[in-house]
């Protein structure tokens, strides 16, 4: 069998690159001292319970599913354990695995899923749906709910191109298909999707789905659920297949029942989305703006005069902390620029990253329509060295996190989004609630994901762990900023989704009959409550 989870305790296997000097220096600077490093516990002193998988639901999924697709092994337990989130990581570097399956279960198709399910209902066995195993909400630990027992179902078999339509440009893909792999069938044959999450080289097709994600690229080719026309959903109640048509008024969008399930009432087994040919043509490159007040403003206009078509396919703008730090770990070169930009009155300036995909003539003619707005705004162009450097390292950046979190430190990320006219005050209010929670921090924010109305913001934070509790530390500041988030207008996620650590919340956000049409549909397709315990549903 293999196993394509993200490492254990980590992001990739052994890949915790130095930390450059001068963040470290910058990092002491901050906190007044350098954390002595804790390594994780070794995976071979990882504290699992025996599992609880009842002997006849085993011989049950071994009959439907083959010995080799039905595992109890202590090794694959653990990588099911938990998602990426910082306090999946804490837990997993200390050596809990309380949140592993009793089982790690790998059908091929929707036929084996439904025979599983069936299982499942019968023996009274949870079932997590698993894909890339990225989650960062805590939607991935087994909760038993009132089940006996709880199944992963790794769903990495359901991992091919089922079709293609070159004259729509629609894809059909399975749901097991990682980044990479999507982007090579359909590169294959002149196509890509364009979904490029921050966690591409793991996350599933599947997984983007039921999260509702949004890649960098994500204000040019859109949010996954604005790619998405028809899904197939096995669910323990039978199978939803929603989506006919580019457009459709025949009722409500049921569609986005399945898109954003979680893994809460079925499990999607493969949906159609649209896919557009292979750039011709591709420019990135970085712009710096005086402030973020006027980097905020340059963005709106792109989004709201340029519009959809025509503004930039990724549009980034780093607030001034999050500048400071990237030229900081910029070397040299980037030293250089800041100086540079510091003369042009940018000192305290924001980085941003801009990009155009598709033909060439459209590309030079967006890329003249973004720099004269840019500029009206005091935009300084820096080339395309930023924006090849970004690009290079896009993926590369949990990498770095795991160095962090060696080093005894506090990294998480947090994400909303709001309408422009909300956006400067929720900021604000997001980096102060932080430091009243956890004293000293390092909050950098950008603005990512342009829509006409608003935009996402993106927040990354450094602090030191208190290592007596870490969950706590966390968890009292996760809640005090959400509270924040919601008061200002934010909305709980704009693409994490809500797993374990945004359930209370949506309930705020939709509202009583919100959940209780929520728990309706559950009741409907998953009466007896096996799908993902816990997860999503308040
Ligand atoms: C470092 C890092 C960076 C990230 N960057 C981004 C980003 O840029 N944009 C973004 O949107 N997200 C990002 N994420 C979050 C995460 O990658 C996304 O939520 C992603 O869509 C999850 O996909 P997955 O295949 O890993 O799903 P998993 O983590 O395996 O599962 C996520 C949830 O979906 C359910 N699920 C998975 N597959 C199915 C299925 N086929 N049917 C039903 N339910 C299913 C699971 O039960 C679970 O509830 C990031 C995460 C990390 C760790």
């Amino acid at each position: 069998m293999t196993d394509r989870a993200p490492s254990w305790n980590g992001w990739e296997p052994a890949a915790r690159p130095p930390l450059p000097a001068a963040a470290r220096r910058e990092l002491t600077r901050l906190f007044g001292s350098w954390p002595a490093p804790t390594p994780p516990v070794p995976l071979a002193d990882v504290t699992l319970p025996g599992s609880a998988l009842p002997d006849g639901a085993r011989r049950e999924f071994v009959a439907a599913l083959g010995e080799e697709h039905v595992t109890t092994d202590r090794t694959e337990r653990i990588r099911h354990a938990a998602g990426r989130a910082y306090l999946d990581l804490v837990r997993l570097r200390s050596g809990d695995a309380g949140g592993a399956p009793d089982a790690v279960l790998r059908p091929a198709d929707a036929e084996q899923i439904a025979d599983v399910l069936r299982i499942c209902v019968g023996r009274r066995v949870a079932v997590v749906p698993y894909g890339g195993g990225t989650s960062v909400v805590g939607a991935l630990a087994a909760d038993r709910g009132d089940q006996r027992a709880a199944v992963a179902l790794d769903l990495s078999r359901l991992d091919r191109l089922v079709a293609l339509d070159r004259v729509a440009q629609t894809a059909t893909l399975s749901a097991g298909m990682r980044g990479p792999e999507v982007e090579a069938a359909l590169g294959g044959l002149g196509f890509t999707l364009g979904h490029f999450p921050q966690s591409y080289r793991y996350a599933t097709f599947g997984g983007w789905v039921a999260t509702r994600s949004a890649g960098q690229a994500s204000t040019g080719y859109g949010r996954i659920d604005e790619l998405v026309h028809r899904v197939r959903c096995v669910t323990p109640t039978g199978e939803l297949d929603l989506g006919r048509g580019p457009a459709s008024a025949a009722g409500p969008r049921l569609i986005d029942l399945v898109v954003g399930s979680e893994g809460a009432l079925g499990v999607i087994t493969e949906a159609t989305v649209t896919v557009r040919p292979v750039p011709a043509a591709r420019r990135y490159e970085g712009w710096s703006l005086p402030g973020l007040g006027a980097g905020l403003e340059a963005f709106r206009a792109l989004a709201q005069r340029l519009g959809p078509g025509l503004a930039p396919d990724v549009c980034r703008l780093s607030d001034p902390d999050e500048t400071r730090t990237t030229f900081l770990l910029g070397g040299t070169a980037a030293r250089l620029a800041r100086g540079y930009l510091a003369v042009r009155g940018h000192g305290a300036g924001c980085l941003a990253i801009l990009g155009w995909e598709g033909e060439p003539h459209l590309v030079r003619y967006r890329r003249r329509a973004a720099a004269r707005l840019l500029e009206s705004y005091g935009g300084v162009p820096l080339g395309g060295t930023p924006g090849a450097s970004w690009r290079h390292g896009r993926f590369g950046a949990p990498n770095l996190r795991d160095t962090l979190l060696d080093h005894g430190l506090l990294v998480e990320t947090l994400e909303t989004a709001a309408d422009w006219s909300a956006l400067p005050a929720l900021y604000r209010a997001v980096r102060e609630t932080l430091r009243a929670e956890l004293g000293r921090v390092l909050v950098m924010t950008h603005v990512s994901h342009l829509y006409r109305t608003g935009a996402s913001l993106y927040v990354t934070v450094l602090g030191v762990r208190d290592r007596a509790d870490p969950v706590g530390q966390w968890t009292r500041a996760k809640r005090a900023v959400t509270t924040t988030i919601q008061s200002y207008g934010g909305t709980v996620t704009h693409h994490h989704a809500v797993g374990v650590d945004h359930r209370s919340a949506l309930a705020d956000e939709i509202g009583e009959r919100g959940v209780a049409l929520l728990r309706a549909a559950k009741a409907e397709l998953d009466p007896t409550g096996i799908m993902n315990p816990g997860t999503l549903v308040p």
